[in-house]
């Protein structure tokens, strides 16, 4: 078990003796939840592990996912196009930004309680390197077996952005695939599938998706509100997402204790 999810707070709901509307009206008493909230708010998460905030972002959210009334999906999509796509360019390259990103992201990520560490070489690691094959491998992940889709993403985020290690060797992909509980036989399958134009295909439809709502850049949040797409861009914006929903914003590590 990671060090940080054995901290991890247990979803705020699960101790209610197995009855979720006892849980629901013990949350709406709390004021954690409307209890006239009943059908849940889908919030699409739009990361690529290359991304540092995205990973913040996707741990916070995961946190919440229990605890607001909203259905969260995942949608792993490719930085690389979003930012040829809109003519962006990674912020760290504008030097002013890179330096203060470096002491942001350490802060972000002590606060947000994510063991994420700084790359030395960043830019081999990340701005060389890219995450292409990786994000395909997540891809075909999403596709194949989507019930690995949040640990598979999270161990190649552990690897680049907590332990430094590469993420787009085939042997890197597998560790993590591994790590993450896919066996070695699963694993393959799918790496070898992640060259397929199907899934080739499917991550640069989802990463046209998150061009269409407006994104510039990693991670995007879109929440569906009143039949309406709200996009939100930054792990910093997670209170504002909140108040979208109409749920109550509880810090990045929420705490069972509050109930
Ligand atoms: N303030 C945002 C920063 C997010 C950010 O800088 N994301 C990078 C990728 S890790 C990006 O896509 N930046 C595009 C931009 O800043 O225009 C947060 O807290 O998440």
């Amino acid at each position: 078990m990671l060090a940080f999810l054995a901290r991890a707070p247990r979803p705020l709901l699960s101790g209610s003796a197995g009855s979720p509307r006892r849980a629901m009206a013990a949350a709406a008493r709390q004021g954690l939840r409307s209890s006239s909230s009943s059908s849940k708010k889908l919030v699409e998460c739009f990361y690529d592990v290359l991304s540092p905030y995205s990973w913040l972002g996707f741990e916070v959210l995961c946190r919440y996912r229990p605890i607001w009334n909203m259905e969260l999906r995942f949608r792993p999509v490719f930085l690389g196009g979003i930012m040829h796509s809109t003519g962006n360019r990674p912020p760290a390259l504008v030097p002013k930004k890179g330096e203060y990103m470096t002491k942001d992201l350490l802060r972000m990520a002590k606060f947000y309680q994510v063991p994420l560490h700084l790359v030395k070489d960043f830019l081999g690691s990340v701005l060389e390197k890219g995450s292409l094959k990786a994000m395909r491998f997540v891809t075909a992940v999403d596709m194949a077996e989507p019930q690995f889709l949040e640990p598979v993403s999270r161990e190649l985020w552990m690897r680049i952005w907590s332990r430094d290690e590469d993420i787009n060797q085939p042997e890197s992909i597998l560790a993590a695939a591994e790590r993450a509980g896919l066996s070695s036989d699963q694993a393959r399958k799918l790496l070898e599938m992640s060259s397929s134009p199907e899934v080739k295909n499917r991550l640069k439809a989802t990463t046209d998706e998150a061009l269409k709502y407006g994104a510039f850049g990693l991670p995007c949040f879109v929440a569906h509100v009143n039949e309406e797409p709200h996009l939100l861009f930054g792990s910093d914006r997670l209170e504002l997402l909140g108040h979208l929903l109409g749920e109550k914003w509880l810090g990045p590590v929420p705490t069972s204790s509050k109930l």
